[in-house]
């Protein structure tokens, strides 16, 4: 029986998500996710196929730890990392510059490019850079597939990836719009086109793929023409810690006025800005919760999360021409049902809008939220990045061993 099983590894800033799954009938075995690495309450949570969850808190110094407490707990169900059924490891790496449009077998030379690409994404790719090389040490005869969020974005015309700076010292600083999740907006913008009951040729998708960090993306049948990040993970919607959208000139006043440095401006639109900047929560359940309670700065950090995505629909509608979905996606976009509600109110005049009842239904499985003779659908559509890493990294190791 030949190898058919892929492990992803999806490392973020703060956190590991993994799946194992079979690919020869898609079944998934086990799924976890280890959260706050780096503190005292780190969280591993373990979800094997057959068998109820088993939840650990503790320290969790970094991804390296992480990734060996998931290795341990594969083992203790018998999926453990040295299994021969073990067919690759797939890895969803943030940036992957203009180099990398396809999915990667991972080698020295990659990892020197993921490596050469920190400064334009400081606080992933050094988590992701961990987790492959604690994953090839684990098991050096594997492929490791690097899976890049930029993929998907490499679509978009000139006139959406380049920034209106003198093009000499753009070029020379590779200095573009790469756009991230693009694993989510493929995924999401195809699994939309399945709701829809059309092919994804057919069909123009607004993707809001909302978590902790947020991005917005116009899909026209099948390919990305515009998407809200640009040179990193910074620009675009409002998101937990990082700003979205500004002034550039607002760094040069905190520099020449506010004395801080580089760095320390840096940490403050990435780390400091955003909901938590707005009123001191990034959990958009806190939020909810506070502006319920009337808490004014969080009924202020909502109305400006949402005026930011509204303009963003309004901006896709228009570089796309015809819409036929809205999909949310992520945590935010497939659990919050007033942001959903929020940012598509108004928005009748272009054929937008949200059933109450439909948009208030609790569930894991895609569906429709806009009333029945609505023009444009609006649909809430769980993603699955590690699912589709896992299909791209299978299809790649499969193709290579057809060739030989
Ligand atoms: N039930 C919920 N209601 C509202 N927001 C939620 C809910 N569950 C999760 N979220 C939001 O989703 C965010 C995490 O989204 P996720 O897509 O997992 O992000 P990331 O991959 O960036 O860690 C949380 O920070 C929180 O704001
Ligand atoms: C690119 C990015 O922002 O990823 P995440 O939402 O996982 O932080
Ligand atoms: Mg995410």
């Amino acid at each position: 029986m030949s190898a058919s099983r892929v492990l992803v590894l999806n490392s973020g800033s703060s956190s590991v998500k993994y799946q194992l799954l079979d690919m020869s009938d898609g079944s998934r075995l086990a799924m976890g996710l280890v959260e706050r690495i780096g503190e005292e309450t780190s969280r591993l949570k373990h979800t094997p196929a057959d068998g109820a969850s088993r939840e650990w808190t503790g320290p969790i110094a970094d991804h390296d730890a992480a990734l060996k407490a998931v290795a341990e707990e594969l083992s203790r169900d018998g999926l453990g990392l040295d299994s021969p059924q073990l067919a690759a490891i797939g890895h969803r790496v943030v940036h992957g510059g203009k180099h990398f449009t396809e999915p990667t077998v991972i080698d020295d030379a990659v990892l020197a490019e993921i490596e050469r690409l920190i400064p334009v994404a400081p606080l992933h790719n050094p988590a992701n850079l961990t987790g492959i090389r604690t994953a090839r040490a684990l098991r050096p005869d594997l492929p490791q597939i690097a899976v890049f969020d930029t993929a998907f974005h490499t679509t978009m015309p000139e006139s959406a990836a380049r920034y209106a700076i003198d093009v000499r010292t753009a070029d020379e600083h590779r200095i573009r719009r790469y756009g991230f999740h693009g694993t989510s907006h493929a995924y999401v913008s195809r699994a939309t086109a399945e709701l829809l009951g059309r092919s994804p040729e057919e069909v123009n998708v607004i993707v809001l793929h909302l978590g902790n960090g947020a991005s917005a993306s116009a899909v026209r049948g099948g390919r990305c023409v515009d998407t809200s990040m640009g040179l990193t993970p910074l620009e675009g919607l409002v998101m937990g810690t990082r700003s979205g959208d500004l002034d550039p000139a607002v760094i040069f006043h905190l520099m020449r006025v506010g004395g801080m440095s580089a760095d320390e401006i840096d940490t403050l639109l990435n780390k400091k800005s955003g909901l938590i900047g707005l009123c001191g929560d990034n959990d958009m359940r806190e939020i909810r919760r506070r502006v319920d309670e009337g808490d004014e700065s969080a009924q202020l950090a909502f109305d400006i999360y949402i005026h930011r995505l509204k303009k963003y629909i309004g901006a896709y509608y228009a570089v796309l021409g015809r819409v036929d979905a809205v999909a949310f996606t992520a945590g935010v976009g497939e659990n919050a049902s007033p942001v959903r509600e929020a940012a598509v109110a108004g928005l009748e005049e272009l054929g937008l809008a949200v059933d109450g009842e439909l948009n208030a239904v609790r569930s894991d499985e895609p569906r429709l939220i806009s009333p029945g003779d609505a023009r444009v659908a609006v649909a809430v559509v769980p993603t699955d990045e590690e699912l589709e890493i896992a299909t791209q990294t299978y299809a790649l190791v499969k193709g290579s061993e057809d060739l030989t």
